[in-house]
């Protein structure tokens, strides 16, 4: 894994945004896994801008969602339907029906799994994947004691992730207690992920994925095994980790 020491939030998401937008550029038909919370939002944000004074331009992108709650609908403002329209796609030129996001209130939820999977290897497979990482390790919103080999699926949120979520509902009583989401697997079929870290909450997390071994009880810690990975991590992520220059691995 590569290491990109940054200042604090902006500057990882302006690190963040000039690797995008660089790459929208160099390949417009490029595939872009997403995430959500509230670690990408500075760099949508920065997309945003770059489109409306330098007219990037997403008219050939695709993109697809790591996950979405179950139970909540598009117009929900929590959804995450709700939060990629309103925070990105709303602001670019991508077109409506080349984003993608997982159904959560598909009639069938087990078959919504498979369908996703299966478009996402239809269409080629991700080449840029976002990924932020939960408290406990999570990436999507597989949990710790996700299985590596695990494809999209429903799962059960820890009480941990739902606590953290809390603050974008009006109680914790609303937080969904479900979700779906691009599993472990499914996740590590791209062809490149840069992984986003900022704040003191997640030092211990970074901690533990860059110290820690790799195991199923701490999801992100599957990244090790990725040939191309870019962790942009600001310094309160940063402030446990004994981290040579440009280099997040022990050896
Ligand atoms: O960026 P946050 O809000 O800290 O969330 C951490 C991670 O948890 C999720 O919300 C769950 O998928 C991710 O989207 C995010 O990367």
């Amino acid at each position: 894994m590569k290491l990109i020491q940054v200042k604090d939030y902006q500057e990882m998401s302006q690190k963040a945004a000039d690797i995008v937008i660089e790459k929208v550029k160099t390949n417009p038909q490029i595939q872009l896994g997403l995430a959500t919370g509230g670690t990408p939002e500075g760099l949508y944000d920065r997309l945003i801008a770059d489109h409306k004074e330098n007219h990037t331009s997403y008219e050939q992108v695709k993109s697809f969602n790591l996950d979405e709650y179950i139970g909540l609908s598009s117009t929900n403002p929590n959804s995450y339907h709700y939060y990629m329209a309103h925070t990105l796609f709303n602001h670019i030129d991508i077109n409506q029906e080349d984003t993608n996001l997982p159904n959560g209130t598909a009639e069938n939820i087990q078959e919504e799994c498979v369908r996703y999977d299966e478009m996402i290897d239809k269409m080629g497979g991700i080449d840029l994947q976002i990924l932020g990482i939960g408290q406990n390790g999570h990436i999507g919103f597989n949990e710790p004691g996700t299985s590596f080999a695990s494809k999209t699926q429903v799962v059960d949120l820890a009480q941990s992730t739902i606590e953290a979520n809390a603050r974008y509902f009006n109680s914790i009583d609303e937080v969904p207690t479900q979700a779906v989401t691009m599993g472990i697997a499914s996740i590590m079929k791209s062809k490149e992920i840069i992984l986003l870290v900022s704040g003191v909450a997640k030092s211990e997390a970074l901690k533990q994925l860059i110290d820690g071994d790799i195991t199923e009880e701490f999801p992100a810690s599957i990244l090790k095994n990725h040939q191309n990975v870019t962790i942009i991590a600001d310094q309160d992520a940063l402030s446990k980790v004994h981290v040579q220059r440009g280099s997040a691995s022990r050896d």
